[in-house]
């Protein structure tokens, strides 16, 4: 697992190695690890290092000194370094006389410095940072062109939310120190590459953690040599309507797609799922599926008092039960059917819907928000987005960053829930089955939008995500096979 610890944990976590280290240590090792990846970073994309271009855009805190200490470290390898000074008084003063002892030149931050740069180094603030860029900075970094380097974290963007209010840094590449932070997860688009740097740092267990690859691999569920189709989880959808068949079509196509377990149907669209899917067991009515062991309900299922029947019947169940789309808004009006039940509920709500069903929106701190449901409601949330969360109701929470958003599109929500749900029948902890069906999901779209002819990608949809939901599981199980 991938940990992202908040700013005042990682500060915290500093304060040890501050007391015990000759003063500088800490700041140093950083910033030599800044200045290797800035190295690599220069051969790569340049061809060498020597006589290369380097400007530092320097605030007023350690950051600012990070890239000061950085930039000398270049120098030493002959990089030509300019450093660009925000706030000329408060510059980090042990860096700046480095620098300028290392022969790197101190100028005040104006466009006319900016010179024409191989790299910039964003050392405007770190995770003492808050707000948008300010406007010198802004200005600034608007007339950027070359590839931009963070320290830390990309300025602008706040450290533990990962929210834009404004001007922020785009960096290429990302160098963070000690620990990953939860921008690196929730701001995932602004920061590039994210590669980190050990500084020494012991920390406590994170409440902020990604999965790899390969754990997803290794945990999702092929039959074993004693399995049948029952033993390895029946999952009910009840999904679609009249009104909305594709959702019923999507949600049991996907629920097929993601374990060899059995697949029952529920609802009006029994004839259009069968045309596509003959493997899925159909009934008309919840009241007529057969033993299930976890339900899916609300995709396209509408808010009739039918549905609204079928949500209660499901909820009375003690089977783990994942509600979408239809039946968050039936919820929303009845958070009743959800709190007291003693199985595990899932919501896998949007940020409209969490917004209806908590009267907020996610935002900024989304983190935050969706604990704070999970929290109140005694359930397992689910908050869709570019960066996907899942919340245990004690606070836990699995982040999965899409790396695209090709998943943007009508019916992929269908194809998430079926995803999960067979997932959940199959017996796997809730959150990791949400989480999990998140990674699989996103890949499925990301391959989608791909094609093996041509280079490049183009807009996709539900329907071609479900189609390669098996690329990306197979993908997901070689990554065991590789680590
Ligand atoms: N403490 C240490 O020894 C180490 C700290 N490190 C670096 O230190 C950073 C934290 O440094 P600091 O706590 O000094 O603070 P920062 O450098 O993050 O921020 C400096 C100051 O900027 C101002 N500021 C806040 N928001 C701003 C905005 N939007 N625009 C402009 N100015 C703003 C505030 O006055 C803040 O105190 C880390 O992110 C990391 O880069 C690393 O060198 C590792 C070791
Ligand atoms: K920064």
């Amino acid at each position: 697992m991938r940990s992202f610890h908040p700013s005042d944990v990682v500060r915290a976590a500093e304060a040890p190695l501050l007391e015990s280290l000759p003063e500088g240590t800490l700041m140093r090792r950083a910033a030599y690890g800044l200045a290797r990846v800035v190295a690599s970073e220069l051969r790569e994309r340049t061809g060498g290092i020597a006589g290369r271009r380097v400007s530092l855009l320097v605030g007023s805190g350690d950051n600012g000194g990070d890239a000061l200490w950085a930039g000398t470290f270049l120098r030493r390898r002959g990089v030509s370094v300019t450093a660009l000074l925000l706030d000329p008084d408060r510059a980090h003063p042990a860096g700046l006389r480095a620098l300028r002892k290392a022969g790197g030149r101190i100028v005040p931050a104006t466009p006319e410095h900016l010179g024409d740069p191989d790299l910039v180094l964003d050392g405007i603030v770190g995770i003492s940072g808050r707000g948008p860029l300010r406007p010198a900075a802004a200005a600034l970094v608007d007339e950027i062109t070359a590839p931009i380097i963070a320290v830390d974290i990309p300025s602008g963007v706040d450290p533990d939310t990962g929210a834009v209010d404004g001007p922020a840094i785009t960096a290429a590449v990302t160098v963070t120190f000690g620990a990953y932070k939860p921008v690196h997860a929730l701001g995932a688009t602004r920061c590039g590459r994210v590669e980190l740097v050990d500084i020494g740092l012991t920390l406590p267990e994170a409440g902020l953690v990604a999965a790899e690859p390969s754990e997803i691999g290794a945990i999702w569920p092929v039959p074993g040599a004693e399995d049948d189709k029952y033993s390895q989880g029946v999952v009910g959808v009840r999904a679609g309507s009249a009104r909305y068949p594709g959702a019923g079509v999507l949600c049991t196509g996907a629920a097929v797609a993601a374990t060899s377990g059995m697949v029952r149907y529920a609802g009006s669209g029994a004839s259009e799922v069968l045309a596509r899917f003959p493997e899925v067991v159909v009934s008309p009515s919840v009241a007529e599926t057969g033993r299930v062991q976890a339900w899916v309900v609300g995709p396209g299922a509408g808010t009739d008092d039918e549905a609204c029947a079928n949500l209660r019947d499901i909820l009375a169940t003690d089977l783990p039960v994942l509600v979408d789309a239809d039946g968050l808004t039936l919820l929303a009006r009845e958070p009743g059917l959800v709190r007291g039940r003693s199985a595990h509920t899932l919501l896998t709500p949007h940020a409209g819907e969490f917004a209806r069903l908590t009267g907020n929106r996610p935002e900024p701190d989304r983190v935050a928000a969706v604990r704070s449901l999970a929290a109140d409601w005694g359930v397992h949330v689910l908050l869709k987005g570019r960066a996907t969360l899942v919340a245990r109701p004690d606070g836990h929470v699995f982040v999965n960053d899409a790396g695209g958003s090709w998943a943007s599109t009508a019916g992929a929500g269908d194809v998430l829930a079926g995803v999960i749900g067979s997932l959940l029948s199959s017996g796997m902890p809730v959150d990791l089955a949400a989480a999990a069906g998140a990674r699989a999901h996103a890949l499925a779209a990301n391959l989608a939008a791909q094609d093996p002819k041509s280079p490049g990608a183009a807009p996709t949809s539900a329907s071609a995500i479900l189609s390669r939901l098996g690329d990306s599981i197979r993908l997901l199980r070689t990554h065991i096979a590789e680590s």
